[in-house]
């Protein structure tokens, strides 16, 4: 089966380079200033121009205002947009058609019940990164290093791809693969050794431990089945205006 892996809040050109050479599809990076993984637009495009064309280089962004959004699209010019804060529907596909870059929503789950708001974004994102939602009193909406039931997604079958996300580790990896196939997956805090710190060594290890997996169930899936989420995703919209 294939997988998508993408490492995310990495700021470093070291970390950077682990995750590219250790072969991640997606590298993201953290625009929310009380994060520990936020860079600066100066960082963000010296490690831009260091991924571009090795990996999909993805800006991480939670409720920004289309000026801060074009801000960042200059300075790093990435490949997608994560969109991690309260961005409703029709937000989203603002963003999505102002800016003619792939949108990315994180959606929280933690019940049966969170599902249901899947098809709104689904008609609107080029894909949903399923995460768990933070803890009480937390300060960051994501990257907290904390997991929801995985079972809540088996079977699910979306027309978009999706990434599973929260609380996923080099440890870990492999048994959520094995579970529920999903279209891709995204870690943060799992491989680093203190907040905001990426360790290199658990890099590497996570991605050989999603992609083993992944091999693993692609050799035990029948011929031509593909797990959910593989419908091809629309184009890209052209840019309705010019951001400034
Ligand atoms: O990582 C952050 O600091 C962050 C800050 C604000 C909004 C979202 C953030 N991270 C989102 C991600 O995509 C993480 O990779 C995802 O939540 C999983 O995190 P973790 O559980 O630490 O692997």
């Amino acid at each position: 089966m294939s997988l998508e892996i993408k490492i995310c809040g990495l700021s470093t050109a070291e970390t950077l380079e682990a995750a590219l050479g250790a072969g991640a599809d997606m590298v993201g990076m953290v625009f929310f200033a009380p994060s520990p993984r936020h860079v600066d637009l100066a960082v963000a495009a010296g490690l831009g121009a260091r991924a571009r064309g090795r990996a999909q280089i993805v800006a991480l962004t939670v409720d920004a205002d289309d000026a801060t959004l074009a801000a960042i699209v200059d300075a790093l010019r990435p490949d997608m947009l994560q969109l991690h804060g309260r961005e409703a529907p029709a937000r989203v596909a603002a963003i999505r058609a102002r800016f003619g870059l792939p949108v990315m929503k994180a959606l929280g789950i933690a019940t049966q019940d969170d599902l249901a708001a899947l098809p709104a974004y689904e008609a609107v994102a080029d894909r949903l990164l399923l995460d768990a939602k933070p803890p009480r009193g937390a300060v960051l909406p994501g990257g907290n290093g904390v997991a929801f039931d995985w079972n809540l997604l088996a079977g699910l079958d979306l027309a978009r791809p999706y990434m599973l996300s929260g609380g996923l580790d080099p440890e870990n990896v492999a048994g959520a693969v094995r579970l529920i196939h999903p279209p891709g997956v995204d870690v943060s805090s799992g491989v680093e050794r203190g907040p905001g710190i990426k360790d290199p060594f658990r890099i590497e290890a996570f991605l050989r431990a999603a992609r083993g997996a992944a091999k693993e169930a692609g050799a035990s899936r029948p011929n031509g089945t593909e797990p959910a989420g593989k419908t091809p995703m629309p184009p890209s919209p052209a840019r309705e205006t010019s951001p400034s």
